[in-house]
């Protein structure tokens, strides 16, 4: 039987700017443990949004009200006296867009764990460094300048290095926010070979515009559409077999080949591809 990592209780996140947005509307999720969840949807449907209020990284904007509640092995991280960046220690985040601290490879993976203090020698945070630079497959291609800026790597290796520098502080989960999409296919192709073999160990919960990257890596795939959880269920079903026309359409959308029988009405915001833009949800 699977436990249940991370939940959402009727999770809803509000923008309170100039107007009101309700990019996610009591959104109820079960993330888990040691599985790879894919959240998949029309561009603007709220998976950023949701994907950050899993953590609270949505805090760090201002305008932002939250309802509902998001439990981490059963407690609220949001209703506990625990400090946010031990919560963001727990539940890490790895951003779209590659970035290097400017300190060299070895300090990028070493940071947190300078921070937090949480080791007990210099060959302790050695080993460390190296374990999490093997578990992101880079040891290999950065051991013997360990002391050189990690902005001197490439993009794809520079992704690997965020990815290491998050699992250095030993979270519980991992959350991915369209890791592969800023990269070339080659780099893409070995993030995507490292978040496979993390998948064993790690419950990750990965954002993604592709649809194929859904079905490679996903053991369970969850659409958003306009802020509201449509459909969630195991990779293989949701795809052969969804139940919501909206799902059903959103992936007849995004298959390679489209069938003559596959119309859909052409004002049908969920035909638009994988880029497509719908309105914001203004109410
Ligand atoms: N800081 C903000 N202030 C106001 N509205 C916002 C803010 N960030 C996002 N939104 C709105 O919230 C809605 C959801 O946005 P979000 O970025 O979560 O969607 P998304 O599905 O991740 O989109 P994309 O796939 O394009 O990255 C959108 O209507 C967006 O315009």
């Amino acid at each position: 039987m699977t436990n249940a990592a991370l939940t959402t209780d009727e999770l809803a996140v509000t923008y309170t700017g100039n107007r009101n947005v309700e990019a996610v509307n009591g959104v109820s999720l079960e993330f888990n443990e040691n599985e790879l969840t894919a959240i998949i949807g029309p561009s603007g449907c709220g998976k950023s949004t949701l994907l950050k209020s899993l953590n609270r990284l949505h805090e760090i904007q201002p305008n932002v009200e939250i309802d509902g509640d998001v439990r981490l092995d059963g407690q609220s991280i949001y209703d506990t006296d625990e400090p946010v960046p031990e919560i963001r220690r727990r539940i890490g985040y790895v951003p779209q867009e590659p970035t290097a601290l400017p300190l060299t490879i070895y300090e990028n993976v070493a940071y947190g764990l300078r921070i937090t203090g949480d080791y007990d020698s210099k060959a302790d945070l050695d080993d460390r460094v190296e374990r999490y630079l093997r578990t992101v497959n880079l040891w290999d291609e950065v051991a013997d300048r360990l002391d050189e800026p990690g902005a001197e790597l490439s993009r794809g290796q520079i992704q690997r290095l965020c990815l290491a520098r998050s699992l250095a502080v030993e979270p519980e989960v991992l959350l991915c926010d369209e890791v592969t999409s800023a990269l070339d296919p080659i780099s893409a192709d070995r993030v995507e070979e490292t978040l496979e073999s993390l998948n064993e160990e790690y419950t990750i919960v990965m954002v993604t515009h592709s649809m194929d990257q859904a079905r490679r890596l996903a053991d369970r795939v969850a659409f958003l559409y306009l802020g509201d959880l449509v459909e969630v269920d195991e990779t293989e079903s949701f795809f052969e077999n969804p139940s919501d026309e909206r799902t059903k359409r959103f992936v007849a959308g995004h298959t390679a080949v489209a069938s003559a029988d596959d119309a859909t009405p052409a004002d049908d915001p969920t035909r638009e591809g994988e880029r497509s833009v719908v309105n914001p949800v203004e109410r």
